[in-house]
């Protein structure tokens, strides 16, 4: 919607040939986007070969987990001169890869491209009503940065550039987690004294694994970082935050994420950045304890007591590690 208010062709691509004709015919995206009346230059097509013909730029905004595929079946389709960008949050397990790192792994055959990436506090519900929103666009290449800031740049979207790559790809992502977190907490009846906690020590932990990986610590101070925690660990919009609060409130994950019905990409991030945290030696306690609640049957309620009742701390001490880690 933002690039078709800013006079772009647009077309998307769907797998889902009913979502389709529901967009071409009735200008309605009703699950994802309901109420929204979707401006007429944006029409769907199942075929990827027609929705990327001669585009200028290519935008991958599918779940993490669908990354690979869906940039695996552009490959060979996608117009040499296309700048390529994605608006997707996630960490794959095992392999630790951030998904530009899938992105450009999977159309390497094809295009040596930079990705760049859209990241910031910017839900989708309200960006369709064209409310004040800023992002973060991001590449190792500022050209490129730049011409998507261009692309999406009006007065109710505003877009800054940055190179730090991978920490606004680790905060857009590392924040689902916690936003999870934030949600428990809230279903288990604990109050914003709790939520500033987690918001602010769930940073610290997202910016020492982030610069242990070559991030600069500021960018977790920004838009991509401290912006997007903000909003997903308050917002009725997130996801990740209500998936939190049902578990919090005692339902199981399979069925918070079956009343879901959409992408909750902390539940996967989660899984991966535990082992990641692992992998790089890096204290990550509130993630470890969430993804003990996720996957290993713990107690919410347990696992607050035991992060209250660690050992007691100076607080800067993460913080110098952050500093001592650049
Ligand atoms: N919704 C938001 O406000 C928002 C904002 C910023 C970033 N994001 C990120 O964008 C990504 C997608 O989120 P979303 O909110 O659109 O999720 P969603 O679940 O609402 O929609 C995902 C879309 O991807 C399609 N899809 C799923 N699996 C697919 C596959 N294998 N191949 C092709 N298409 C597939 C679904 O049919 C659906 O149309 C996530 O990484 C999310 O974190 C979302
Ligand atoms: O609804 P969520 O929790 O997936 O968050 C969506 C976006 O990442 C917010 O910027």
């Amino acid at each position: 919607m933002v690039l078709a208010d800013n006079g772009h062709d647009v077309r998307l691509w769907s797998h889902n040939p009913n979502q389709v004709a529901e967009i071409n015919e009735k200008r309605q995206n009703e699950k994802y986007l309901p109420g929204v009346t979707l401006p007429e230059a944006i029409t769907a097509s199942a075929d990827i070969e027609e929705a990327v013909r001669d585009a200028a730029a290519v935008i991958l905004v599918v779940p993490a987990k669908a990354t690979r595929e869906v940039a695996a079946k552009l490959a060979g389709h996608i117009p040499a001169e296309a700048v390529i960008a994605h608006a997707t949050k996630g960490i794959e397990p095992k392999t630790s890869k951030r998904v530009s790192q899938m992105i450009e792994e999977e159309l390497e055959h094809v295009t040596h491209r930079p990705v760049v990436v859209l990241s910031g506090p910017s839900h989708a519900e309200e960006v369709a009503k064209r409310q004040p929103t800023t992002l973060s666009a991001s590449s190792v290449e500022m050209e490129e940065a730049k011409k998507v800031q261009e692309l999406f740049m009006n007065e109710n979207f505003r877009v800054y550039t940055i190179t730090d790559m991978v920490g606004v790809e680790l905060g857009g992502s590392l924040k689902n987690i916690i936003a999870l977190g934030a949600g428990i907490s809230d279903g288990l009846g604990y109050g914003d004294n709790a939520k500033a906690a987690l918001i602010t020590r769930g940073l610290a932990e997202i910016a020492r694994l982030g610069t242990k990986l070559g991030a600069n610590p500021l960018t977790f101070i920004g838009l991509s970082g401290m912006g997007d925690l903000i909003v997903t660990c308050t917002s009725v919009h997130s996801r990740n935050w209500r998936t939190g609060n049902m578990l919090g409130k005692g339902m199981t994950l399979d069925e918070a994420l079956a009343q879901m019905g959409m992408a909750v990409e902390g539940v996967r991030t989660t899984e991966a950045v535990a082992e990641l945290a692992d992998k790089a030696g890096v204290d990550m306690p509130i993630t470890k304890g969430i993804n003990q609640v996720l996957f290993h049957g713990a107690k919410a309620k347990d696992i607050v007591d035991q992060l209250m009742t660690r050992l007691p701390k100076h607080e800067m001490d993460d913080l110098q590690d952050v500093l001592n880690a650049r």
